[in-house]
């Protein structure tokens, strides 16, 4: 049997669950296994950013600044007036159905979902988050090491099932999210959206912040940036096509160029969600919105 209640909405928070439901959940279970969570599990937890009222994630100042990590770089209060715009525009479209971002590891998923929750006024998780809490267990990394990456993915496909039946979220999926089918047709009742990386700009993002919360990833040796690059290089080979499920797609490559850019480098996370809320609206929308009203004819 599969564990948990699902998410049955609750108006009080009551953080996330007792010692004794922990151990129920975790300790106490002689067999791995999927868990699910309440949204009084999450409400008030660190893995819930509440969108509205929340401190800017990232500043915003009058002109761009030339520093290299993406900290120092700064939208325009013109990129910010745009980004309010856009998304008064796809709120519309979106009705209250979540986003999900889908991308490897390091492509900015929780970055660029924070910026998003915000300016729509969504609340934004990060599943590997809420897996920790499920299980009860501070890292993603431990899980792996005590349990194993099929526990991991269960899991993971439990939070994603429960998160679909919720709305108005912002939901920054695991860079494995993608592998499993039924997590694509959860993701699917929302707007997919693949932040598609290059592989040399993750690694340098991986190399700079380490490996320590990102298991795959873990070597014991070796230059960080060769170690990330051949990781990532072979994850990418064996996922294939997995990320193009995505109802959009938002090529780092192409808003460089786009903007002028020689280097994705050079983009800011602002950049980048405004990109995601362009691109939400011309192309999901108009299919979505089909698909809805003919299956419910
Ligand atoms: N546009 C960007 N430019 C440079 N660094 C970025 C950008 N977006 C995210 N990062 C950095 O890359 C790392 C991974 O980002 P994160 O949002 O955690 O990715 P994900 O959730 O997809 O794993 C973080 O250290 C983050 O600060
Ligand atoms: O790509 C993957 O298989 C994974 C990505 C990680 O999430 P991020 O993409 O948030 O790093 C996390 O779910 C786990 O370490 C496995």
């Amino acid at each position: 049997m599969e564990a948990g209640v699902g998410l049955a909405l609750q108006s009080r928070a009551t953080g996330f669950g007792s010692g004794r439901r922990r151990s129920a959940m975790y300790g106490g279970e002689s067999r791995a296994r999927a868990v699910s969570l309440r949204v009084s599990d999450l409400v008030g937890s660190p893995a819930a950013v509440r969108a509205r009222g929340a401190k800017p994630v990232v500043p915003l100042r009058a002109k761009k600044s030339s520093g290299g990590g993406h900290e120092n770089l700064h939208n325009s209060v013109d990129d910010a007036l745009l980004l309010k715009r856009k998304s008064e525009e796809v709120l519309f479209q979106l009705n209250g159905r979540c986003i999900y971002l889908v991308g490897m590891m390091g492509s900015g998923k929780s970055t660029v979902g924070k910026i998003l929750a915000e300016v729509l006024g969504y609340s934004f998780f990060d599943s590997d988050k809420l897996v920790e809490q499920a299980v009860g267990m501070p890292s993603v990394a431990q899980i792996f090491k005590v349990h194993s990456e099929a526990f991991f993915r269960d899991n993971e496909s439990s939070v994603l099932r429960d998160l679909s039946s919720m709305r108005r979220l912002v939901v920054a999926t695991g860079g494995g999210a993608v592998i499993r089918p039924v997590n694509w047709k959860n993701m699917k009742k929302g707007l997919s959206v693949w932040l598609d990386v290059p592989l040399e700009a993750l690694a340098r993002r991986i190399a700079k912040v380490g490996t320590a919360s990102r298991p795959l990833l873990d070597q014991p040796s070796g230059d960080p940036y060769t170690m990330a690059f051949s990781k990532l290089s072979m994850l990418a080979e064996q996922r294939g096509d997995a990320y193009a499920n995505a109802d959009v797609r938002v090529s780092l490559e192409e808003i460089a160029s786009k903007l002028g850019h020689d280097d994705v480098s050079k983009l800011t996370p602002i950049d980048i969600a405004l990109e995601v809320l362009k691109r939400g609206i011309v192309v999901w929308v108009p299919h979505k919105i089909f698909y809805f009203h003919s299956t419910s004819a």
